[in-house]
């Protein structure tokens, strides 16, 4: 990992391996693999093909765009069917999560987090704690889809408020509620390094 603004050319993307309640989550996956798609980017994610997950990879396979799957082999009957996984640009099984989530690291340029579930949730907090570390100042965007992440936001805030985000300056995740606009945010902030109008950065308000 290292500490630099890299060009975007993949993002990864975390998100239900489930498709939730709310029909508009299903679409705003489907939707962004459409862009990142139609943006020339290709796609890093777990490999599942279910949920909010399949609905990502369909997007971006529908509309002519690369997906790469990551996923740990005692995933694979559970999140996936093996005939699905034969359709990905490419397909690496992991021993294990753990390698899992570092092959996704490396190979993404920014990280968007969907709504979904515990398994999201740890993904994309850890991609935060790295950041906070210093480890990557790559682009963090919460979807917020009909305000999923509402809650996510009051916890950051709170946890702000309280005084345990320290280097509050690197972890700067951006709050996007429209699909459309997460790929050219993305595309500025890693062209300026900072975020800008149309995006809410979360922590820096404190
Ligand atoms: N501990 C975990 N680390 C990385 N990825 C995980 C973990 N737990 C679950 N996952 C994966 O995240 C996605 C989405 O899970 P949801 O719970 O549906 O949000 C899925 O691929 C899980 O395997």
């Amino acid at each position: 990992m290292t500490d630099q603004t890299v060009p975007i050319r993949s993002i990864c993307v975390y998100c239900g391996s489930r498709p939730g309640r709310d029909p508009s989550h299903i679409e705003a996956g489907r939707a962004l693999g459409k862009s990142i798609a139609e943006n020339g980017l290709s796609l890093v994610y777990g490999g599942g093909t279910k949920g909010i997950m399949g609905a990502v990879a369909s997007g971006v396979m529908s509309h002519g765009g690369k997906v790469t799957g990551i996923i740990p082999e005692f995933l694979v009957d559970m999140e996936a069917t093996r005939h699905s996984l034969g359709e990905l640009d490419e397909l690496i099984v992991t021993p294990d999560m753990h390698e899992r989530k570092h092959r996704m690291f490396e190979r993404a340029d920014a990280f968007v987090a969907l709504p979904g579930g515990i398994g999201t949730l740890e993904e994309i907090v850890e991609i935060m704690t790295w950041a906070q570390l210093g480890r990557h100042r790559k682009p963090m965007v919460f979807a917020n889809i009909n305000g999923f992440w509402n809650p996510m936001m009051d916890l950051l805030l709170h946890m702000t408020e309280q005084g345990f985000v320290h280097t509050s300056h690197l972890v700067q995740p951006m709050l996007i509620d429209r699909v459309e606009d997460i790929v050219p945010a993305i595309r500025k902030h890693s062209v300026e390094g900072v975020s800008r109008e149309g995006e809410k950065a979360v922590i820096d308000k404190l």
